[in-house]
């Protein structure tokens, strides 16, 4: 993770009302994305994730997406977005998406009776977006069997309650305006 840990501890950070905020490739597609450290992030995901029992990979739009791809190409399995706008497809559901900064409406299609399922996303923050994902994925027929994020960010708040245990690759705060590596549990299982 020596990639990811070097460029967040650069990651400008901005303001966004009163919740300080890092803008990172992983999570914003800025600065640009460098191809090894997808690599980088989707061989971590291999390591702290059982994928022998996933069958489709699901993410959230928009910057779940870029980590999914990755994922999937390096592991062969397919993944879907839910995304933030509506098909009407017979069997959609809304997922009501709410973060500690702003509230949005998802939809998850196309997933099969049965299937086993890897929730993948960027970051973790309040828990709202993957609270919200689990409540919506037991309503389409799959089952959430795995869910990993690439960042836990410490809110100083408790997360929401979870039905299911979310794998991070590294957690962080920001303090005194700076990203602050906090824990990096794959250091053992990739380094
Ligand atoms: O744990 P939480 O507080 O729910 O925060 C995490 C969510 O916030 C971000 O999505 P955002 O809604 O900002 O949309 P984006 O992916 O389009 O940036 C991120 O991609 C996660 O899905
Ligand atoms: N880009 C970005 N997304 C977030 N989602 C929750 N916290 C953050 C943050 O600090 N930066």
């Amino acid at each position: 993770m020596e990639t990811l840990k070097r460029t967040l501890r650069e990651a400008p950070i901005v303001d966004r009302g009163e919740y300080q905020y890092f803008v990172h490739p992983v999570t914003d597609c800025l600065p640009e994305v460098q191809p090894d450290l997808l690599r980088e992030i989707a061989t971590a995901f291999e390591a702290v994730v059982d994928l022998d029992r996933v069958d489709k990979i699901i993410t959230a739009e928009a910057m779940g997406v870029h980590h999914a791809a990755a994922l999937s190409m390096q592991t062969d399995i397919p993944f879907v977005v839910a995304r933030k706008r509506a098909y009407g497809f017979e069997d959609e559901v809304a997922v009501h998406q709410t973060t500690g900064y702003a509230e949005d409406e998802l939809y998850i299609n196309c997933i099969e009776d049965g299937e086993r399922l890897l929730f993948v996303d960027d970051v973790y923050a309040t828990g709202g977006t993957i609270r919200a994902m689990c409540d919506a994925i037991a309503e389409t027929g799959g089952e959430l069997v795995e869910a990993a994020v690439v960042i836990r960010r410490q809110t100083g708040e408790e997360p929401v309650d979870l039905p299911i245990e979310v794998q991070h690759l590294l957690e962080v705060d920001i303090v005194d305006g700076e990203v602050v590596i906090l824990d990096d549990v794959t250091a053992e299982a990739t380094e």
